[in-house]
């Protein structure tokens, strides 16, 4: 169980998060909402402590995460693999040691240069890294340099090098916004499968309703730092979204920053082929 109670962050004057509470059982899939700036990336980016909160807790499984320091503070970041929007694969590096670097988090000490990178790893490290790959369709692509490859493959290498932290949350930043439809798609089953089969945990920031709805079980909708929504997919009707942005559901998902709307077969129907 994840539970966040009261975090808030200010920047200066600008109250970023204000009083966030959340409890988020394990093995949910939460998608939070928002259009640009309501606090979504700060929220996220709070829970692995990569933003440090200006008060409130956050508490994983009853042990203080706010409070962690050194080891403790790196082994959390351990558990909560992060996935962002760029990807950030090493662009010049092969895709097999791409996902390799996941490992690295659980070497005390290692300090290698990436281009010896590849050589420190196990037997069993590589086969787990290639397992990972083949999972999302990358097998044949685990030689290439990761530059080579799509958006959304490797956005895909991305949540394979998540998955060799053996990580009991993931972090998605807007995953697919970089991402055409297609992609958008598949990157989202990805990570739907990791949070069914593996049991982990996902909270997805996500700027497209349609996605947040098809792929997540709970919905949070932000605004200015704030929950103004926390249920069902279902239960978001257009008539709650009207009330908390003053805007039609329509007018929301086609702020111009969204740029990623889901597949429906419809969509789907409708794209070139
Ligand atoms: N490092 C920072 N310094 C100052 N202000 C910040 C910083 N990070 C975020 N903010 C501000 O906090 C508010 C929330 O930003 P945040 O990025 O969390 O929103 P968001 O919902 O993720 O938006 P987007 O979808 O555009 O990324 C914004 O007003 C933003 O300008």
């Amino acid at each position: 169980m994840l539970q966040l109670e009261g975090l808030t962050r200010r920047f200066g004057a600008n109250t970023a998060v204000d009083g966030v509470s959340l409890s988020v059982p394990a093995g949910q899939m939460v998608g939070v909402i928002g259009r640009s700036g309501a606090g979504k990336s700060t929220l996220l980016r709070m829970v692995n402590r990569l933003t440090e909160p200006s008060s409130g807790r956050v508490i994983h499984d009853g042990t203080e995460v706010t409070a962690l320091r050194g080891q403790e503070l790196r082994d959390w970041r351990t558990d909560c693999a992060m996935i962002f929007q760029q990807f950030n694969l090493v662009q010049r590096l092969d895709v097999l040691t791409n996902v390799l670097v996941g490992r690295l988090n659980h070497r005390r000490g290692f300090g290698a240069t990436l281009g010896t990178l590849f050589k420190r790893f196990s037997a069993a490290e590589r086969a787990m890294a290639l397992s990972a790959l083949a999972r999302f369709d990358l097998a044949e692509q685990a030689l290439q340099r990761a530059d080579t490859l799509s958006g959304g493959q490797q956005q895909r290498v991305a949540i394979a090098r998540a998955l060799m932290q053996q990580p009991k949350l993931i972090l998605a930043d807007e995953p697919i916004a970089s991402l055409d439809p297609r992609n958008a798609q598949v990157v989202m089953e990805a990570l739907r499968d990791v949070n069914r089969r593996d049991g982990i945990t996902v909270l997805c920031n996500l700027h497209h309703l349609e996605t947040a709805r098809h792929y997540c079980d709970r919905i949070v909708a932000m605004q200015k730092g704030r929950v103004m929504f926390d249920g069902t997919p279902a239960a978001l009707t257009a008539a709650r979204i009207r009330d908390i942005y003053g805007v039609s559901e329509d007018e929301f998902d086609t702020a111009p920053e969204m740029t990623a709307p889901a597949l429906t077969p419809a969509r789907e129907a409708a794209l070139p082929a």
